[in-house]
C-alpha cells in the first residue's frame, strides 16, 4: 500500500499550444499538510482539476491514495474539494447546503460540523444568494472540514476570509492533522502557507522549481547576519556561503548567509563577537527569490 495522499507522474497538460503543466512529479505524504504555491498562470488550477478528475491528463498519471485521479467515483471517496470560487445553491439556506453536502461527500461529522458552524460564525438561516463571498468560502469550508475525508483539497479557500476567520482557518487545519487527514493547500497567502504546511511545492510555468519542507527551505536560503563584535573585525571575505558583507556600524557587520552556516561560524570563532543576530527569510522571501530567479 502506498503511503501518499497523493502521487503524479509525469502529469501533464496541454491546452492547444499552452502546455500548462509540463511533467510534474509530486507526491504528498500521507498525513501531511502541503502548501501549493506559484504565481498566477503557473498551473496550479489545472493540477487540481487533473487530480480531482475533472480534466484529462495529455499525458502522465495522478493517483489519490492508491486510485487513479481518473477512476472519479472511487477516488471521491477519500476527498473532499473546496474551490476557488465557491458557489452555492441560490434557493438553498446554510443549513439546507450542509445538509445536501454531507449526503454527497464521503461521510459527515455533525457534532464537529456544528462546533465550525459557531467558530466560523456562520448564520445558516439565509439562503445561497444572500451570502458574501466569505461566507460562500466559509459554508464550503465547514462542510470540508466537517467530513472524515482522509484527503482534503483546498483551492486558496482562505482569499475572502478575515484576520479573525483566517486564525481559525489555521487552527482548524491544525485539528485536521491532529486527526491524520491529508491537507493539500493552494494559496497566495504565504504566511498562511508558513504558519500550517510542513511540506510546499511551488510552480512556475507549468513546471516545479522546488519541493521541500518549509523547515529546510529557510535554511537553505539566504538568512541575514549581523554581528557585533569588540577589536578587530572579523575576516569574512572568500567564506563559502558568506555574500555582501556591509559595514553597518564602527563595530557593526552585515552579510547575507546561503547554505550550511559551519565556513562562517568558523570565520567568526576567530573575531571577538559581542553579538549575533541571524534574520531567517519568510516563505515570502524565498518565494520572491525563486520568482525574480526565473524570470530574469
Ligand atoms: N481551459 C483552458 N484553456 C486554455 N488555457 C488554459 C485553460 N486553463 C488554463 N489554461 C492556461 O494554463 C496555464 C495555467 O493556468 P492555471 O489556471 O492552472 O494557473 P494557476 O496557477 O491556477 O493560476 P492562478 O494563480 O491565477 O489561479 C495558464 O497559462 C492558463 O492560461
Amino acid at each position: 500500500m502506498d503511503t501518499s495522499a497523493i502521487r503524479t507522474e509525469g502529469l501533464s497538460k496541454r491546452y492547444g499550444r499552452i502546455l500548462a503543466l509540463d511533467a510534474l512529479n509530486l507526491t504528498v505524504p500521507a498525513g501531511s499538510v502541503f502548501g501549493f504555491l506559484g504565481p498566477n498562470g503557473a498551473g496550479k488550477s489545472t493540477t487540481i482539476r487533473l487530480l480531482l478528475g475533472m480534466a484529462r491528463p495529455t499525458a502522465g498519471s495522478a493517483r489519490i491514495f492508491d486510485t487513479d485521479s481518473r477512476n472519479v467515483r472511487v477516488a471521491h471517496q477519500s476527498l473532499a474539494y473546496v474551490p476557488a470560487d465557491v458557489a452555492l445553491w441560490p434557493g438553498l439556506t446554510g443549513a439546507e447546503t450542509l445538509e445536501l453536502l454531507g449526503r454527497t461527500g464521503p461521510g459527515f461529522d455533525h457534532e464537529y460540523r456544528d462546533e465550525l458552524v459557531e467558530r466560523f460564525a456562520l448564520d445558516l438561516s439565509k439562503p445561497g444568494r444572500t451570502y458574501s463571498t466569505g461566507n460562500r468560502q466559509k459554508v464550503a469550508l465547514v462542510a470540508a472540514f466537517a467530513t472524515r475525508a482522509p484527503l482534503l483539497v483546498l483551492d486558496e479557500p482562505t482569499s475572502g476570509l478575515d484576520p479573525l476567520m483566517e486564525r481559525e482557518f489555521q487552527r482548524t487545519v491544525g485539528q485536521a492533522r491532529e486527526r491524520g487527514q491529508t491537507v493539500f493547500l493552494s494559496s497566495h497567502q504565504l504566511a498562511e502557507v508558513e504558519a500550517v504546511c510542513d511540506r510546499v511545492a511551488i510552480l512556475r510555468a507549468g513546471r516545479l522549481v522546488e519541493i521541500a519542507d518549509v523547515a529546510d527551505l529557510r535554511r537553505l536560503h539566504r538568512s541575514q547576519v549581523e554581528v557585533t563584535f569588540a577589536g578587530t573585525a572579523p575576516r569574512l571575505a572568500g567564506v563559502p556561503g558568506v555574500e555582501t558583507v556591509e559595514v553597518v556600524g564602527p563595530a557593526r557587520l552585515r552579510f547575507t548567509l546561503t547554505g550550511p552556516p559551519a565556513p562562517a561560524l568558523r570565520a567568526l570563532a576567530n573575531a571577538d563577537v559581542t553579538a549575533l543576530e541571524v534574520h531567517e527569510p519568510t516563505l515570502e522571501e524565498i518565494f520572491l527569490d525563486y520568482y525574480n530567479e526565473v524570470s530574469r
